[in-house]
């Protein structure tokens, strides 16, 4: 890997990864996507090699992120920021609106349509249409008349999905991480594939009085994005990442990345 294509250093930066679209590929259900069993093996040596300093970010509940990456125990945001485990293994659950009363608004929509699905989460409501397409329209503006009514959540158009959830974002999860040990001085690095993941870009791209050098965001796949690299898919995720390890520290100081 040369330097022009080296974006993350283990040795320098904080990794931050989101989990469905840019670790694993998207699967028809939330519970049938499928680990590699060499992503385990990749972040595991990733975490040693960067000192503890990975994490993943994800709109999934953090004991769901247990399930599908065990026997790891990484750091990680989960439910969009809502809930945070720290590299000391202290967790943290942000106050959130309950969904109960969010859920019977859109009740008699998933009832018409069994093709529809409600996730619910702690302060989150996901309703996939992956298998009902052509309701997307209605799933918005069923979702956009629910959440006049309950303030305490944000709207959000994900892949296949829309989702209430806290106000809380990725970049705020990505900022309280780079308070904190062993993140803090490092140089941030978000790699995702979704909308939610731009809030992740922006704080880790952000010019701010504590970094020495900007972050990066490697956006996953197609569609508009402020991320300044690019790559394809998971497999591409994971092919970055074992170069990253293959090639070893970079020695920095860095240059500036170019936009890819
Ligand atoms: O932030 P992420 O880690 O990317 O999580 C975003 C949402 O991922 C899940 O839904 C998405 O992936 C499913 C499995 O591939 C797919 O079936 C669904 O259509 C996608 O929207 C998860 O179910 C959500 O809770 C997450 O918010």
């Amino acid at each position: 890997m040369t330097e022009q294509t080296r974006h993350y250093d283990f040795a320098a930066d904080a990794l931050f990864l989101d989990f469905d679209g840019t670790l694993v590929d998207l699967a028809p259900q939330p519970e049938d996507i499928v680990v590699p069993p060499e992503l385990i093996t990749l972040l595991q040596r990733i975490q040693q090699e960067s000192d503890g300093a990975l994490a993943i970010v994800s709109g999934r509940p953090l004991d769901q992120l247990d399930f599908f990456l065990a026997p790891l125990r990484l750091p990680m945001a989960g439910v969009h920021g809502a809930e945070r485990r720290t590299a000391d293994g202290r967790i943290i659950q942000l106050p959130v609106a309950d969904v109960h009363h969010l859920r019977e608004r859109l009740l008699p929509l998933v009832t018409a349509h069994p093709d529809l699905q409600l996730e619910l989460k702690r302060g989150a409501l996901a309703l996939h249409y992956r298998h009902a397409p052509h309701l997307e329209q209605r799933c918005i503006e069923t979702m956009m008349e629910a959440l006049r009514h309950e303030p305490g959540f944000s709207m959000l158009n994900g892949k296949m999905v829309v989702e209430a959830k806290p106000h809380t974002n990725k970049g705020d999860a990505v900022a309280a991480f780079m308070n904190e040990s062993p993140f803090r001085g490092r140089r941030p690095v978000f790699v995702g594939d979704d909308v939610t993941d731009e809030a992740g870009f922006a704080v880790a791209q952000a010019e701010s009085p504590g970094q020495t050098v900007r972050g990066l965001g490697i956006k996953v796949g197609v569609g508009p994005s402020q991320a300044r690299v690019r790559v394809g898919d998971p497999a591409a995720v994971r092919a970055l990442l074992r170069a990253a390890l293959e090639a070893g520290p970079a020695g920095r100081p860095r240059q500036e990345e170019t936009a890819g």
